[in-house]
């Protein structure tokens, strides 16, 4: 499994250009695509990043990736992530590491997405994996109640017997709503809940997504305007 998953993130990231200001995304596919990155910078190409969370920020210092922040950035060129599912139409669930909020602030300002997934992760219909839903702490209980209104059950993420606090200081409750048929009114309806701040639906988001697969190939699927 992580030779699927690194082949496809270097894939990715050998399509990386001179000059570009790149997205770096979070988990266990993601870090094949850094580490390729900055193996390509000890080897001259020029680029710079925006991290997706202190993780990935820390390996991009430690692979030696020049990093800058939106204060200087408007747009990135490409950002290149993982996910936990994808449908046929490109949409995805992420946050399975709890770094969705900055993922998607960084996908929303790339002009290119690239999802790079093994093929555990192709679904017909996404939700089998539990959507994560990032919440401010204030009235945390009252945003879980007002979220299972919607039709879910939910459990806050919990590392070492507390909450899971993400980079931004919130929790994270992970949603299970079932198969999700529309994903983007659902998206819609969970962040206008006071106290949500972002979820792990990301609809109409991905340009790309690169499908690594156990025989080594790469399938690519493209999002059709
Ligand atoms: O919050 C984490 C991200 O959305 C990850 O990109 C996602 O969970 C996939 O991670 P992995 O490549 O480790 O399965």
């Amino acid at each position: 499994m992580e030779e699927i998953k690194r082949r496809v993130a270097e894939a990715a990231a050998e399509q990386v250009k001179d000059g570009m200001t790149v997205g770096l995304g979070t988990g266990s596919t993601a870090y094949w695509a850094i580490r390729k990155l900055g193996e390509r910078v000890k080897e001259g190409l020029n680029v710079k990043a925006i991290a997706t969370s202190s993780r990935s920020e820390s390996l991009a210092v430690e692979f030696g990736i020049p990093l800058v922040t939106f204060a200087e950035t408007d747009v990135l060129d490409v950002t290149i992530d993982g996910a936990d599912e994808v449908d046929p139409a490109l949409n995805l669930i992420k946050g399975g590491g709890g770094a969705l909020l900055r993922e998607k602030i960084v996908a929303a300002a790339s002009r290119r997405f690239v999802v790079v997934v093994d093929d555990t992760k192709r679904v017909d219909r996404l939700g089998a994996f539990p959507l994560p839903v990032e919440v401010v702490t204030f009235g945390a209980e009252a945003t879980k109640r007002a979220l299972e209104s919607l039709g879910c059950a939910s459990r806050f993420r919990m590392a070492d017997k507390c909450e899971y606090v993400t980079d931004n200081g919130n929790f994270i409750l992970d949603c299970d709503f079932g198969l999700i048929r529309e994903p983007e009114p659902l998206a819609q309806a969970i962040n206008a809940i006071p106290g949500v701040v972002d979820n792990g639906l990301f609809a109409n988001m991905a340009h790309v997504v690169m499908v690594g697969c156990g025989d080594g190939s790469i399938v690519v699927m493209e999002r059709g305007e």
